[in-house]
């Protein structure tokens, strides 16, 4: 009897073992399952994450890719673009998760600066207009009418002569009626805008280089980095790949606010996470980016702090001598604030100086009543006005159009 219980509790006890070290095993494989699950769904969120997440996510992969490549010197900068394209390119593998902007087209959005300048009160071509409508022109209404081009900012030269001309034409043609000075009015200021100038972008010309080099400079408020962003627009609406560069390493957010801007029309931006990393070092590796991923436009933002005229030059010339070194610059936009008037072309200056313009980028003339500055930059920059900035919207960039300008400030 002893002997059948010590067999019936030996397999008793046997049977408890066994079942403990299957539990235990099973819990251990019901933790590993859980901790997989819980990555999965980390990668999920991060997938479906907002703009401002997968930016932060994508920072982050940036980090990692370059380490303390924004400082380095450039045959290292090329070993760390080597690696952002990598991570460029698994970036662009990843499924889309938001539907992108349709940006404007640059037709259509001529047709509503028209309209915005023919909305806005702008008391330049009206002031002149009724002072020229008079049967008789006395001395002081020729002063007034010098006068309201100066308050337009058109400058002194360009003011004086215009006057000039209005006067002498006035002369030759004795009493003059509305309808005609109007006429007249149109055809100089016209001319004074420059009605055959060729204003097109150099990213857009037949034989445009590809992928084509943008450099933004401006001082800093100008609208330098939502003129890249909106300007990346503009290029996607009209088909093109495009590659944008924030080599404004000077302000934190302004990579963020460039990356924002991309994602809306999915371009990709370039950029270095380190808060006052070489600005070079950026171009160096935003040119790699646009040369191996073939695309059409390279867009660069720039700081282009004014801190003194040769900190500026060596800034600007080693981010173009550092471009170069992949590709050549086709365009440097100099971005001017219209709001500024006559206090924005001694900035100019020192920036055409420094670098070398090709054109130049009005912003915030849907803030001014100074459309004249259009006429004076273009006199001593010698480049012209090629796109104008009409308000904050992503789309809210045009190329300059001379006669929709002149018919809206006469409107
Ligand atoms: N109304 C109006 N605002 C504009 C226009 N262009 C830019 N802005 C605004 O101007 C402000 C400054 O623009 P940013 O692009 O940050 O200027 P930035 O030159 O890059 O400035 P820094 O990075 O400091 O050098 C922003 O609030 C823009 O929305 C425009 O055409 N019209």
């Amino acid at each position: 009897m002893n002997v059948i219980i010590g067999i019936v509790a030996g397999i008793v006890a046997i049977a408890v073992i066994v079942g403990v070290i299957f539990a235990v095993r099973s819990s251990r494989r019901r933790n590993q399952r859980d901790i997989q699950d819980g990555s999965r769904i980390g990668g999920g969120a991060e997938a479906a994450g907002s703009e401002g997440g997968e930016g932060a996510a994508r920072q982050s992969q940036y980090s990692a890719a370059r380490g303390a490549a924004g400082d380095t010197e450039v045959p290292s900068q090329a070993q760390s673009a080597g690696a952002n394209a990598a991570q460029a390119s698994a970036e662009s593998e990843k499924p889309a998760r938001s539907p992108l902007d349709a940006p404007e087209s640059a037709t259509s959005r001529i047709s509503r600066l028209k309209a915005r300048l023919a909305k806005s009160s702008n008391p330049f071509g009206k002031a002149l207009f009724n002072i020229l409508a008079k049967d008789q022109l006395a001395e002081s209404d020729w002063e007034d009418v010098e006068d309201t081009l100066l308050l337009a900012d058109v400058g002194a030269q360009a003011s004086g002569e215009l006057v000039e001309e209005l006067r002498r034409d006035a002369r030759i043609v004795g009493e003059s009626d509305p309808a005609q000075v109007r006429t007249a009015l149109r055809g100089k200021l016209l001319d004074l805008v420059g009605r055959d100038t060729d204003r097109s972008l150099n990213a857009d010309r037949a034989d445009a280089n590809t992928p084509s080099v943008i450099i933004m400079v401006g001082v800093n408020g100008t609208g330098k980095t939502t003129t890249a962003g909106k300007l990346a627009r503009l290029f996607v609406a009209g088909g093109k790949k495009v590659v944008l560069g924030a080599a404004d390493t000077f302000r934190a957010a302004a990579a963020d606010q460039l990356e924002t801007w991309g994602a809306r029309v999915g371009v990709p931006v370039v950029r270095s996470d380190k808060d006052g990393a070489d600005p070079a070092s950026v171009a160096f590796e935003a040119a790699q980016r646009a040369k191996d991923e073939q695309a059409d436009v390279l867009i660069i933002d720039t700081a282009g702090r004014l801190q003194n005229k040769a900190n500026l030059m060596d800034e600007l010339g080693k981010i173009r001598r550092v471009t170069e070194k992949n590709l050549p610059v086709d365009e440097v936009l100099l971005v001017l604030d219209a709001t500024t008037g006559q206090n924005g072309m001694a900035q100019a200056k020192v920036f055409a100086e420094a670098i070398g313009i090709t054109g130049v980028v009005l912003t915030k003339l849907d803030g001014s009543a100074r459309g004249g500055i259009v006429i004076s930059v273009q006199r001593e920059l010698g480049v012209p006005v090629k796109l104008v900035g009409l308000g904050e919207g992503p789309d809210d960039l045009a190329p300059f159009d001379p006669e929709g300008f002149v018919d809206g400030i006469l409107a």
